[in-house]
């Protein structure tokens, strides 16, 4: 690598961008180079160390034809600036701009020590102004901007690059003249080197000058690296904001569309002689040949183009002056205005309780934040500028912004609202209110938007808990009736769309109310929260879980294409509640009872769908609990079926549709009747004789088997007063009595004494028929109802014996008087089977505890004798007599008696 250096004009900035962009991307590396970039003090150092040496290359200013003039062996290897940015700055003052003003002031323009001061552009506009350099006070330069506005000089030259931007930040009021105005087009900087240079290193000034424009088009192309790149690695002395201003400011003088890097034009060379030889500065038609390097160029020439643009552009530039001279009158007046109203704003800005920052909408780079933004956000200035708008966004929340943006940079809306999530540094999630605005930019430029933001992280936290608390079950925090209802909704919405079917599960808790009673609520909620627990865990994410209440579950099972799943699932749920619930010291077991429902085939809304769920479910417990069940369509008009008979059942004892039958119970060894049992008939209106086996159960669901079994028992005892008189004194009729009727308030049975007694009756008249049931929940309540019963002579007979879990030692502890085998028992008798054997060990087991044994469902004579045979006392059954009507009793005893 060839070292050379590079000595700037002034310290590092935006000015000499194109430099540090060839060391950084590497393209004077690639030229073979390794370049030192330094920094200058004064507008002169660059031609003084090219010339004597020190340095290869160098940046100046026009006033290299000066030097160049002077005898001075310079050349200019390529103009960067077109224009040149040098411009006087003054105060502004209540009265008309007016350059004259300088006259008997003090000025600070170029440096006095140096003869070539790059002093001669403004110089020379001066002179033009008729403002010759003797009429005011020269004074050494600062390059401070604080002496102008602190008053201590009255003007000072500037870069229209930089200084205005100072003092715009500083609130300084102040006015430029420019050269310009009065047709002085200067170049601005330039690339040059010296003559010995290129004389000993040909190829090198050639690749150094190429290496050197390359990296200026990078560097108008990428402004906002750029400024990164010099805010990292050369000068923190501006920040990013100002050395941005620089490069916008320097695009038009730059003008790298238009002109390629590094063109000039002979003509502009010549225009900026004759300036010069105008003010008697430099001979008139000097010579300066040699001065412009030419370059060497493999393709086509464009320098015909160049000159005539560069003709042409003179030719402008000389007509503008004129009329910029006269706007500019016009223009300062109107600013003065501007600025004070810009002073307002920028207050407004920087107390607003908004946040607001003013971004780039192309780059989303910040352009300008205020002190509420950054809070809000929390980063500094610093951090934000370093960064991209929405880039601490909630990665959830950007892509919606994004597509809001689009339309917005598309024109489509002029602003828009949103509600977003943004991460602080330290991991905190804020919520905002974000309104963007587009604001209009220049023609060309990127377009730009003001964001605001307000902090309403604290509305929506409590927002969510009113929301949380709304939609979810405080106990086990499965969302509730309410936000199933939503789901559901939403869900079915879905599966219309993809054609998709979805299952509800009603889950009810078998024996749940047990265990809340024995173990207490505190017990009962631990185990809520702990099955709400095991049902989520066969489920997937997507599905529901919901509690609606007490030991109601819900399932929503979305996306089948198949019942299979859903079959699976609610046996997983069965078997996982079924394993015990450790409850302390305790252990509890329950078990599930599931309901099945499928959207859309079974019904198409929710409260529909609901209804069959819960049906299916009571199915289930209905066939045994711990199981599931389907809806099915059949199940739905059985339940339709018993809701309209149940609300015919609440009319029918008053509308006298009740009638009793009655079965004789035959002594087996006698063949004689002295016993019967009542069985209700129900004569519907409408739909003729319906089967207790249908209706006792709706009236036990009802409440109204209570009343039915008082009319039950009445009826009975008025016939059994007839047949005792008539036929048998000892007659005996029984009456059945459900687990509700069994159970109800005390003294039911005094009250049955007394009728009986008011009929002359003893209580053996009557045998009551409990089912095995009632002795296996057995509690104190049946015990003592079989007391009571015993006490008043009433009988108690234990009716379906064998089909339930009964064991003889209930027998023994309950007072019993008659066992009643069933008829599925009965039905299948034979010589030697198994149910015979049955038969035969109940009787014997029956007989020594005191019990006497009615079969029931006796239909053939075989049976009949088997019994006998086995000792059995008692058959009743369709070989007898099937059940009828109390005269048709009669006419039975009647013939009997006969
Ligand atoms: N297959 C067959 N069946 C026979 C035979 N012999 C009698 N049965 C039937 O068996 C049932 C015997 O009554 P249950 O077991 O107490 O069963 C009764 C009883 O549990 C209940 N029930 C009837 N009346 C009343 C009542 O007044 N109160 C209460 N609580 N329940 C009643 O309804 C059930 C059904 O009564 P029913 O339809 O009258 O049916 C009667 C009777 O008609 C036979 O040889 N073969």
């Amino acid at each position: 690598q060839d070292p050379v250096t590079l000595q700037l004009k002034h310290s590092h900035q935006f000015q000499f961008a194109g430099y540090y962009a060839a060391v950084e991307q590497g393209y004077y590396r690639e030229a073979g180079l390794d370049v030192t970039i330094l920094e200058g003090s004064d507008g002169n150092e660059p031609e003084r160390d090219v010339v004597s040496g020190k340095a290869e290359y160098g940046v100046g200013a026009s006033s290299l034809m000066l030097a160049r003039l002077a005898g001075k062996p310079v050349v200019v290897l390529g103009v960067v600036f077109q224009h040149s940015p040098y411009a006087l700055a003054m105060r502004q003052t209540s009265a008309e701009p007016d350059i004259r003003r300088i006259i008997g002031k003090r000025a600070m323009i170029g440096s006095l020590t140096d003869e070539l001061g790059s002093a001669d552009e403004l110089l020379a506009y001066l002179i033009k102004e008729g403002i010759p350099a003797s009429s005011f006070e020269r004074v050494e330069p600062t390059y401070n901007t604080a002496d102008l506005i602190s008053g201590k000089v009255d003007a000072i030259a500037v870069y229209t690059t930089n200084e205005p931007d100072t003092f715009d930040r500083l609130g300084f009021p102040y006015d430029i003249y420019s050269p310009r105005a009065v047709g002085i087009d200067f170049y601005g900087d330039n690339l040059f080197t010296s003559e010995r240079e290129i004389a000993n290193h040909p190829a090198r000034v050639q690749a150094f000058r190429a290496a050197s424009m390359r990296g200026w088009q990078w560097a108008m192309s990428h402004q906002e690296e750029m400024a990164d790149i010099i805010l990292n690695k050369y000068s923190r002395r501006s920040d990013r904001a100002h050395l941005l201003y620089e490069a916008r400011q320097m695009v038009p003088l730059v003008q790298p569309v238009l002109v390629e890097i590094g063109y000039q034009n002979p003509e502009r060379w010549r225009h900026i002689a004759d300036v010069y030889a105008g003010l008697g500065m430099v001979p008139k038609h000097a010579n300066f040949d040699g001065f412009m390097y030419r370059v060497e160029s493999s393709g086509t020439s464009l320098l015909w183009l160049y000159r005539v643009l560069g003709g042409a552009a003179l030719a402008l530039v000389l007509g503008a002056a004129i009329h910029f001279s006269l706007l500019a009158r016009v223009r300062r007046r109107a600013s003065a205005a501007i600025r004070t109203g810009e002073q307002r704003f920028r207050t407004m800005f920087e107390a607003s309780p908004l946040g607001i920052a003013l971004v780039d909408s192309i780059t989303y780079e910040y352009r300008d934040i205020n002190p509420r933004y950054q809070e809000i956000v929390g980063r500094s200035q610093v951090e934000l500028n370093a960064m991209r708008w929405l880039e601490a966004g909630h990665p959830e929340d950007v892509a919606q912004v994004k597509l809001q943006m689009g339309r917005l940079t598309a024109h489509e809306i002029g602003s828009f609202k949103v509600t977003n999530r943004l991460f602080r540094p330290d991991g905190e999630l804020v919520w905002i209110e974000v309104s963007v605005t587009a604001i209009e930019t220049e023609a060309g430029s990127h377009p730009h938007h003001l964001c605001m933001i307000e902090d309403v992280t604290d509305k929506k936290q409590s927002e969510a808990l009113i929301w949380q608390q709304a939609n979810f079950d405080p106990l086990t925090q499965l969302p509730n009736r309410r936000m199933f209802h939503d789901r559901l909704a939403h869900d079915m919405l879905k599966s219309q769309r993809d054609r998709s079917c979805i299952a509800i599960l009603f889950i009810d808790l078998d024996h749940f109310k047990e265990v809340n009673d024995t173990l207490g609520h505190h017990q009962g909620d631990i185990l809520l929260v702990d099955a709400a627990r095991r049902i989520s865990a066969c489920v997937r994410k997507s599905d529901t879980v919901a509690r609606l209440g007490g030991d109601e579950f819900t399932v929503i099972l979305s996306e089948l294409e198949g019942t299979e799943r859903v079959e699976h699932i609610a046996q997983h749920i069965i078997d996982s509640l079924r394993l015990p619930f450790p409850l302390g010291q305790e252990q509890a077991f329950v078990s599930a009872s599931i309901g099945i429902t499928l959207y859309p085939d079974d019904a198409l809304d929710i409260d529909d769908l609901l209804k069959h769920a819960d049906q299916a479910m009571y199915a289930a417990k209905g066939a045994g609990r711990n199981r599931y069940s389907y809806f099915t369509p059949t199940l739905q008009v059985a339940a339709l079926n018993r809701m309209r008979l149940t609300n015919d059942l609440r009319g029918a004892l008053k509308a006298e549709q009740f009638e009793l039958y009655f079965q004789p119970i035959v002594h087996l060894k006698s063949g004689r009747i002295h016993k019967a049992e009542a069985l209700i008939r129900w004569n519907h209106p409408q739909r003729g004789v319906v089967s207790p086996l249908e209706f006792i159960p709706l009236a036990e669901a009802s409440g109204l088997i209570v009343d039915i079994g008082e009319w039950v028992f009445r009826e009975s005892a008025r016939c059994v007063q007839r047949w005792r008189q008539q036929h048998h004194p000892e007659f005996q009729v029984s009456v059945n009595q459900s687990p509700l009727e069994f159970q109800r308030e005390d003294g039911a049975y005094d009250a049955w004494l007394r009728y009986l007694q008011s009929l002359n009756l003893p209580g053996q008249s009557v045998v009551v028929e409990i089912t095995e049931g009632l002795l296996l929940d057995a509690n104190a309540t049946v015990s003592n109802k079989l007391l009571q019963l015993r006490d008043a002579g009433i009988q108690v007979a234990l009716d379906d014996f064998g089909t339930g879990y009964s064991s003889l030692s209930y027998l023994k502890k309950f007072d019993i008087d008659y066992l009643k085998i069933d008829r599925s028992f009965t039905r299948n008798l034979a010589p030697d089977s198994s149910d015979m054997a049955l038969s035969d060990a109940i009787i014997v087991m029956a007989h020594k505890l005191g019990l006497r044994v009615i079969a029931e469902g006796v239909e053939t004579p075989e049976q009949r004798d088997l019994l006998a045979a086995a000792g059995c006392d008692y058959g009743q059954g369709y070989l007898f007599a099937r059940p009828m009507p109390a005269e048709q009793f009669d006419e039975l005893l009647r013939q009997q008696a006969v």
